[in-house]
C-alpha cells in the first residue's frame, strides 16, 4: 500500500468511526425514548393510550431500523467541483447541530453516486467506494468523472468497475444480498422510478430484476413513506424458498415492513401446497375459468321446476314455479353477491309462506307486528329452514369449489368440457389432507368475490364475538366501578384496550390477514409465471394499479404463463403501462451465456440474451455417462466448491428418483425444494424451484429431457443454464441436444 493511500485509508476510517459513534448515541437515544414511553403505564385516556402505542411503535421500528445497519453503514463518498463531499450510506446521520454526516442512499442528492458518468457527471468529480468489515475500513475504489482535474496520480489508479466486479465474485451464501453500494445506472433509474402507474422491468437472467425490485420497495418506502405506511407493499414471488432466499434484503436496508407472498398464500387462512399435473393448472389459470365460477355460483342458484311443498305438523306449505322466479329475479336484481342476495330470496319466499300459514290458521288480515311474528315462527321451522337452504344455500368459497370439482354435472353445468371435467375431478377431502393447490386459490379468490362475505360460520363467529364482547364490557364497567376510574374512560373503550394486541401488528400483518386488503404498491417477481387467473387477483389487491412488475418473458415455465405483457396486462390496464428494460447479466459469465444463448435461440429467434459483465475463463463442460444413477454422485462431489455452493438441475421427472441417490451418497446434501435446500452446500432441485435462484456451480441433468419434458422445454433449459456465477456443466447419458454440442466434453 502506497503512503499516500495508507494516509486515505486512516482518514476514512477517522469519519466512518466518528459515524458509527454516532449511530451508538442514537441507539441509546431512542432505546431510552422507548422505555420512557413504556414505562408510562396503562394509564391515561384512551387517547393518551393510543398516542403511547403509535410512539412505541415507532421508537420500536426507528430502533430496528438503526440496528439493521451496522453493516457497511457507510460505502461511498462524492466530491463535487464546488469541493463539498458528501457520504452515503445505508441511512441518514446528522449532529445535534443538524449537520448532515450521512445521507441516505435514497436520497435525491445520493442519486449522482449510481448515475454520474465521465460523460455526464452531474457536478461530480469523484465517486468513491468504501469498503468497510465491521467497523473498520479495509479499501477504496475511486472512479473519477472529471478527467481533466485528476493528478497524475489519480490517473494512475482510475478504477472504474472495482466495486462491482468484487461483489460480483465473492461466493455465495443461499441468501441474496442488497447491492446499495454498487446499483448501476440503468438499475438506479428503475429504481427511482414514479410510484404511479405500472411499471413492467423486462430483463435476461441475471440482470438484476429481484434485487432491483427489492431496492426499488426500500425506495418508495422511504420517499412515500406515510403514503405507503398505511397501505402497505406487496411482493410477490414463485415459491416459498425463493421468498426465503430474498427475505432478508429488505430489512438490511432497514425495512421490515413489506409482505411477502405467493400467490398460493394469498388467500388468509388456507395453505395451497398440493402440486398438480400441468395440464391441470393451464385449465384452472385460464381466464375463462371467471365465467365457469360465475356459472358455478348461479347454478347453486337454481329452483326447481315443479312445486315444493314443505309438510309441517298441522298444515302443509306450497311453493310454485311463478314464486321460486319471482324470489330468485328480485334477488338478482338486488346485484349483491350470492350470501347477501340470499337475504332478499329467503324474504320474499318468507311473506309467501307466511301468508299461506295465515290462511291456513283462519287469521286473515294482520297487522305488521303480528305478520313479523308470525314469519319469525315459519322461519324457525326446520322443515322450512332446510327447504331454504337447499334452494339457496349459504356458500363458503372452498364449499363452492369442493362441490363443483367432485361432481362432474356441476362442471358440465358451469361449462366445462368433458376433458376438463376430467382433468378437475376429485374426491372430497379427507381429515388432514392438505387438498388445495396454488391455481385453486385465484378461483376461491374468484368465487368470494361472487359470493360475498356473510356465511353462517362468519355470522356465529360474529354472534361469538359479539356475545364475548358484551361479557367483557359488563366485566370492565365492575372493574371501572371498583377502581373508581368510570369517570374518565367509558367501559366499551376498556374492554377494547383489553384486546389490543390487534393494535401491536404491523400494517404488512395486518393486511396477511385481510382478504380484501389493498396494497399501495403491488411488487410482482418471475411475473412471467403468473396465469390468467392469479393476475385478476394480483389486480384486486391494487385498486390504484401502483404496481412493479418484473420478469423475462422467455422463462416462462409454466404453460398457464404469459407468452407476453401486453396480452397478459391488456384486460387490466390496456396500453397503461410502461416498460424498462435491463441489459447487463451480473451473474452469469460470458463463457456460459454463449452456451445459454444458443438455446435461448430455441426459445425464439428474435430474443436477445443480456451482456455479461464478466469472464471468469472458465469453460462449461459436458460428460456422457452409462448409468446415470451410478455415476452422478461421484461426480457431484468432485465438483463441491469450498465454501461455495453446488445445485444439480435435474427433469422434474427425475427429480425425486435421482434426489435421493444424491441424498444417499453426497455429504451436505438438500433435495426438493424449502429452505433447507438454500443452506446445504449441495442442492438437487428441478428447474421450476431453482427459478429465481443462483449458485456457484451448477450441474445440469439430462438437458435432452428437460428439453423436451414439458412444452415449455427450451425455456426451463436456459432457466437451468443460466443459474451459475462460476462453472456450470452437464451430464447427459444419450446424445446431446444439438444447442449444445458446443460444450467441452469430459471424459471420465
Ligand atoms: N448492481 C449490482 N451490484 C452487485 N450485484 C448485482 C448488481 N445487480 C445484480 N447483481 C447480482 O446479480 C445477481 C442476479 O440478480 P437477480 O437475481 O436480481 O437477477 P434476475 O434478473 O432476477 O435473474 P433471474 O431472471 O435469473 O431470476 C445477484 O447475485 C445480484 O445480487
Amino acid at each position: 500500500m502506497s503512503e499516500s493511500t495508507a494516509g486515505e485509508l486512516a482518514r476514512e476510517q477517522k469519519y466512518v468511526a466518528a459515524l458509527y459513534e454516532r449511530l451508538d448515541v442514537l441507539r441509546e437515544r431512542t432505546r431510552g425514548q422507548l422505555d420512557d414511553v413504556l414505562a408510562q403505564g396503562a394509564t391515561g385516556t384512551h387517547q393518551n393510550r393510543s398516542e403511547r402505542d403509535s410512539f412505541a411503535g415507532m421508537y420500536a421500528q426507528r430502533l430496528a431500523r438503526l440496528w439493521a445497519v451496522e453493516n457497511s453503514l457507510c460505502f461511498g463518498r462524492l466530491d463535487h467541483a464546488d469541493e463539498t463531499r458528501l457520504y452515503i450510506g445505508r441511512l441518514g446521520l446528522s449532529d445535534d447541530d443538524q449537520h448532515r454526516l450521512l445521507i441516505d442512499w435514497r436520497a435525491p442528492v445520493a442519486q449522482p453516486f449510481y448515475r454520474a458518468t465521465p460523460a455526464a457527471p452531474m457536478g461530480v468529480t469523484r465517486r468513491r467506494h468504501l469498503h468497510t468489515r465491521g467497523r473498520t475500513v479495509t479499501g477504496v475504489d475511486d472512479d473519477l468523472l472529471d478527467l481533466d482535474s485528476l493528478s497524475e496520480e489519480d490517473r494512475a489508479s482510475l478504477n472504474g468497475e472495482a466495486a462491482l466486479l468484487a461483489a460480483l465474485d465473492e461466493k455465495r451464501t443461499g441468501r441474496m444480498r442488497d447491492i446499495v453500494a454498487t446499483i448501476q445506472s440503468e438499475q438506479d433509474k428503475i429504481i427511482r422510478s414514479d410510484l404511479n402507474g405500472v411499471l413492467v422491468v423486462q430483463g435476461g437472467p441475471g440482470t438484476g430484476k429481484t434485487v432491483v425490485a427489492l431496492h426499488r420497495a426500500a425506495y418508495l418506502l422511504y420517499t412515500y413513506r406515510e403514503r405507503l405506511e398505511r397501505r402497505g407493499v406487496l411482493i410477490i414471488g414463485p415459491n416459498l424458498t425463493f421468498l426465503r432466499y430474498i427475505e432478508q434484503v429488505l430489512p438490511s436496508l432497514g425495512e421490515t415492513d413489506v409482505l411477502l407472498s405467493t400467490v398460493g398464500e394469498l388467500y388468509p387462512g388456507l395453505t395451497a401446497t398440493r402440486r398438480e399435473e400441468p395440464e391441470v393448472a393451464v385449465v384452472k389459470g385460464a381466464a375463462r375459468m371467471a365465467e365457469v365460477v360465475a356459472r358455478a355460483v348461479r347454478d347453486r342458484q337454481r329452483v326447481p321446476g315443479k312445486p315444493l311443498e314443505i309438510r309441517l305438523d298441522k298444515f302443509t306449505l306450497r311453493l310454485d314455479r311463478q314464486t321460486f322466479d319471482a324470489a330468485r329475479s328480485r334477488a338478482m336484481r338486488s346485484r349483491k353477491p350470492h350470501n347477501q342476495a340470499r337475504a332478499v330470496f329467503v324474504r320474499h319466499l318468507l311473506n309467501v309462506l307466511t301468508r299461506q300459514a295465515a290462511r291456513h290458521l283462519g287469521r286473515g288480515m294482520l297487522d305488521d307486528d303480528d305478520f313479523a311474528d308470525l314469519r319469525e315462527d315459519i322461519r324457525t321451522e326446520e322443515p322450512v329452514r332446510a327447504a331454504l337452504n337447499r334452494l339457496w344455500p349459504y356458500l363458503t368459497p372452498q364449499q363452492l369449489l369442493i362441490g363443483l370439482y367432485t361432481s362432474k354435472e356441476r362442471m358440465a353445468a358451469a361449462g366445462l368440457s368433458p376433458r376438463e371435467q376430467d382433468l378437475l375431478l376429485r374426491e372430497p377431502p379427507r381429515a388432514g389432507e392438505s387438498w388445495w393447490s396454488e391455481a385453486d386459490v385465484p378461483l376461491l379468490d374468484e368465487a368470494a368475490e361472487l359470493l360475498g362475505d356473510i356465511d353462517e360460520g362468519v355470522l356465529r363467529a360474529a354472534r361469538r364475538a359479539e356475545e364475548e364482547r358484551a361479557e367483557r364490557i359488563a366485566y370492565a364497567k365492575e372493574v371501572l366501578e371498583l377502581t373508581g376510574m368510570a369517570d374518565i374512560m367509558d367501559a366499551e373503550r376498556f374492554a377494547e384496550r383489553q384486546q389490543a394486541d390487534d393494535l401491536y401488528l404491523t400494517t404488512a400483518e395486518r393486511a396477511a390477514r385481510d382478504r380484501t386488503w389493498a396494497f399501495g404498491h403491488v411488487i410482482v417477481d418471475e411475473a412471467q409465471e403468473l396465469s390468467e387467473m392469479a393476475w385478476r387477483t394480483v389486480m384486486r389487491r391494487c385498486p390504484s394499479r401502483s404496481m412493479t412488475i418484473v420478469g423475462d418473458i422467455a422463462q416462462t415455465g409454466t404453460a398457464a404463463g404469459a407468452a407476453s405483457w401486453g396480452r397478459m396486462l391488456g384486460p387490466y390496464l390496456q396500453d397503461r403501462w410502461r416498460e424498462a428494460g435491463l441489459t447487463v447479466n451480473y451473474r452469469t459469465p460470458a463463457e456460459l451465456m454463449a452456451v445459454a444463448s444458443q438455446v435461448l435461440e430455441l426459445v425464439g429467434p428474435d430474443l436477445k440474451a443480456p451482456e455479461s459483465v464478466r469472464q471468469t475463463g472458465e469453460r462449461p463442460w459436458a460428460l456422457k455417462v452409462d448409468d446415470m444413477a451410478g455415476r452422478l454422485a461421484p461426480v457431484v462431489r468432485e465438483e463441491i466448491v469450498e465454501g461455495g455452493r453446488l445445485v444439480v438441475i435435474v427433469p422434474a421427472r427425475d427429480a425425486e428418483r435421482l434426489g435421493a441417490v444424491i441424498a444417499a451418497e453426497v455429504p451436505g446434501a438438500a433435495t426438493g425444494a424449502g429452505p433447507a435446500t438454500l443452506d446445504a452446500s449441495v442442492a438437487v432441485l428441478s428447474v421450476a424451484d431453482a427459478k429465481g435462484l443462483e449458485f456457484d456451480s451448477v450441474i445440469v441433468v439430462e438437458p435432452g429431457r428437460i428439453l423436451t419434458e414439458s412444452p415449455r422445454g427450451p425455456s426451463d433449459l436456459y432457466v437451468a443454464l443460466t443459474r451459475a456465477t462460476r462453472r456450470l456443466g452437464v451430464i447427459h447419458t444419450g446424445g446431446l441436444p444439438a444447442v449444445l454440442t458446443g460444450l467441452d466434453e469430459r471424459a471420465l
